[in-house]
This record gives structure tokens, C-alpha cells and sequence, in this order.
């Protein structure tokens, strides 16, 4: 059962960057609390800004203002009870299968487990996600989808209090990512992993989330809405495609997304391909 205390907590959260070019208020007021085992999406358009606070929330990136809280410690920085999943997968190229979870657990659990438990604790993470026959291979002999899976076992094998998961199908063809998808909530089944998921895919928000937050457009983007996914689990996206609450949920997000928060540079590239056009046609008379 899900505890109702948060167990995650983002409180006015502020993101601005500085450059060369002036400042950039990235985000402005986010505040999310997440409950331990929750599955929670974050949706929005292009560089709203999901991935800063994915990033935040990792402590990969200091936030300007406001504070975020893990189990009731403050996050000053990374650390392994917050494992990401990248959308291109972060495996060392020259280590086998085996060898990128095996460096990840040795690193965790050197000193707490013997040689003999991470061993076996590298496989039964491997085996989960079905990986088991491909053991001994590099990263460059196996397919995108089977890189995505080492990814989330050596990200599961550190036993993070939150996983993070940046578009983690994003890569993947259409059928591969299903499969994924069905992977990974029946790993989440079976863990109840507390996970924070950026997404593009209104889809795959509903039939992997508790919760799904969408944030408005940027500059200075903050949270505009959570919809709570009312839908039993086991989900099966056969079923879901027939049901009300989903196509209602779906509905939802489509809406906040093509028309609260319909996205005006969108135009844009249309407008400078007509002027470029102009231009040429000038150039040319
Ligand atoms: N390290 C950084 N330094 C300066 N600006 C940054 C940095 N990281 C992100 N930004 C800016 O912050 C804004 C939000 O970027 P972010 O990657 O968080 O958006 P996003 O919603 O994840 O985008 P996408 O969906 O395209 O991946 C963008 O304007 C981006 O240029």
C-alpha cells in the first residue's frame, strides 16, 4: 500500500541560469510531493523544462531557490539513492553486460555485501529484465532496447529510494517500447519503486503513472496540472484502449497540452520558412 506522507518533496523550487547571453528563469514555484511508491510522469512541451528538474531532483544541478527533500534529508548533490535512466542509454562501451551492472553494485555494495551476493545480486537484476542471455556482450552488440534494459538494471541494482527515469523509451521503435513499458511496470510491480518519469508520450504517461503533472511553457514554467490515473493495475493497454477513465485521462492531458498550454512557436519555423522564401524570391528578382 501506498504511504500517503510525502516521501519526495519539491518546495518552491526555482530555476534560473546564467550566461553569456542574460539570465534564463528556467522554473519559477515548483512544488511536487511524491509518496513512496509512487509512479509519477512529468509531461510538457519541448524544453518547458522536465529534464532541469529531473536534474534537480538528482542533485546533478543546484536549484536557484527552494528546497528538495528525500526521506526527509535535504538533496545537496548526487548520490546513489537517486539512479537516473537516461533516453540514450549510458553504458561503458568497452564493459560487457555484466561488467556495467557488476561496476555499479560493486561500487554500492563493496563494502556491505561479499563477492558471492553482489554476484548473484548483478544476475537476478540482469535477469529481470530479461538480459540473462546476453551476459558476456558489449554494448555495440546488442540492440537499443537491450541497452535501455541493462540501463534500468543497473539503475534498479543500487536499490535507489527514487528512480529517475529522463524519456527513457524516447529511442525506441514502437513495438520495442511496448515491450519496455510492460517491463518496467511489472518490475514496479513487483519493487513498488518510487519513480519520477519524464515523458512526451501522453500515452504511455496513463498506462505507467499514478499521477501525471504537466508543466506549462516556459520561461519561468511551473506545474500546471496533476491528474491522478484512477486505473486499476494490472493495466493491460489492450483493455485501456475501450475504457472511459483512460480515453477521459488521455483527453485531459491532450487538452492542457494543444490548448491551455498550446505551444505558439510552434508557428514560428513556418513564419521563417515563408520569410526565407520572401528572400530568396528577392534575391533572385
Ligand atoms: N545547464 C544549462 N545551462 C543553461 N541553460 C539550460 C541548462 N539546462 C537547460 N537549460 C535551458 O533550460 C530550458 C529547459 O530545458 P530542459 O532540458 O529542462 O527542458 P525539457 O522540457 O526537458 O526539454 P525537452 O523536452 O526538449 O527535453 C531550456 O531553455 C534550456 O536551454
Amino acid at each position: 500500500m501506498k504511504n500517503d506522507k510525502a516521501y519526495l518533496s519539491l518546495s518552491q523550487v526555482d530555476m534560473v541560469f546564467t550566461g553569456s547571453s542574460g539570465t534564463n528563469p528556467v522554473l519559477k514555484g515548483i512544488d511536487l510531493q511524491v509518496r513512496r511508491g509512487e509512479y509519477i510522469s512529468l509531461i510538457g512541451h519541448s524544453g518547458c523544462g522536465k529534464s532541469t528538474v529531473l536534474n534537480i531532483i538528482a542533485g546533478l544541478l543546484p536549484a536557484t531557490s527552494g528546497v528538495v527533500l528525500l526521506d526527509d534529508r535535504e538533496v545537496a548533490g548526487p548520490g546513489p539513492d537517486r539512479a537516473v535512466v537516461f533516453q540514450n542509454h549510458s553504458l561503458l562501451p568497452w564493459l560487457t553486460v555484466r561488467q556495467n551492472v557488476e561496476i555499479a553494485v560493486d561500487k554500492i555494495f563493496g563494502r556491505s555485501r561479499s563477492k558471492a551476493e553482489r554476484r548473484d545480486w548483478v544476475l537476478h537484476n540482469l535477469a529481470m529484465v530479461n538480459m540473462s542471455h546476453a551476459l558476456d556482450r558489449l554494448p555495440s552488440q546488442i540492440s537499443g532496447g537491450m541497452k535501455q534494459r541493462v540501463g534500468i538494471a543497473r539503475a534498479l541494482s543500487m536499490e535507489p529510494k527514487v528512480l529517475l527515469l529522463d524519456e527513457p523509451f524516447g529511442a525506441l521503435d514502437a513495438l520495442t517500447r511496448a515491450h519496455l513499458q510492460d517491463e518496467v511496470i511489472r518490475i514496479q510491480a513487483e519493487l513498488g519503486n518510487t519513480v519520477v518519469m519524464i515523458t512526451h508520450d501522453v500515452d504511455e504517461a496513463v498506462l505507467m503513472s499514478d499521477r501525471v503533472v504537466m508543466m506549462t511553457n516556459g520561461p519561468a514554467a511551473t506545474i500546471g496540472q496533476v491528474l491522478d490515473i484512477d486505473l486499476p493495475r494490472p493495466r493491460s493497454r489492450i483493455e485501456l484502449a475501450e475504457d472511459r477513465t483512460y480515453n477521459h485521462c488521455r483527453q485531459e492531458i491532450l487538452s492542457f497540452l494543444y490548448e491551455k498550454q498550446r505551444k505558439v512557436e510552434a508557428i514560428a519555423p513556418v513564419r521563417s520558412m515563408a520569410a526565407r522564401a520572401r528572400e530568396q524570391a528577392a534575391a533572385q528578382a
